[in-house]
């Protein structure tokens, strides 16, 4: 016989007022990385992003990120070839102790103005590990061959 256990983490969504109807964010492929994020806006007033603006746009859930974990808001490569849309602050961080509605922070980088429909997959989150450090003060850095050189010092 044999047990399978799923080791995946869990993901508890709640859905808002605002995410009646919408489909639940989800996987687009079996090894999608990212779940796409839909956006809540009003059925009757879709939100016209004009070029350069930016907007903050809800998701219609709450996301119980599990502890040790972090959602990644990142952009779609799609929406960004095709019209200019990417993150303004990709990737965001959703932190696990969060619990306000998930909202996507896009900005019209494009030419063009462009329409947010709802239920349009706008973003999409990934779950990633995070480590909190222990945070110490010491009064010098340790010698390493790389010293304090950076920023190209290795060459193009
Ligand atoms: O794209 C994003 C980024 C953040 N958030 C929410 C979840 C996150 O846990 C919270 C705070 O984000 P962050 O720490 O990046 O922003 P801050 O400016 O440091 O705000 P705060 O002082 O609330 O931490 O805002 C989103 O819904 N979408
Ligand atoms: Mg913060």
């Amino acid at each position: 016989m044999t047990i399978h256990h799923d080791i995946r983490p869990t993901l508890n969504l709640i859905r808002l007022a605002n995410g009646e109807g919408l489909d639940l964010p989800a996987y687009e492929s079996k090894g999608a990385a990212g779940m796409d994020l839909r956006a809540a806006v009003d059925e009757a007033a879709p939100l016209t992003l004009l070029p350069g603006k930016r907007a903050l746009v809800p998701t219609g859930f709450i996301f119980e990120i599990p502890e040790g974990f972090e959602g990644q808001v990142r952009p779609r490569s799609g929406l960004a070839f095709k019209n200019g849309i990417t993150c303004l602050n990709t990737p965001g961080t959703v932190d696990s102790d969060y619990r306000g509605e998930v909202k996507v922070l896009l900005i019209n980088l494009g030419e063009e103005p462009f329409i947010i429909e709802r239920g349009m997959r706008i973003a999409q989150m990934v779950i990633a590990p995070v480590t909190q450090a222990r945070v110490a003060e010491i009064p010098e850095a340790s010698e390493t061959a790389r010293g304090a050189g950076g920023f190209g010092s290795t060459g193009v």
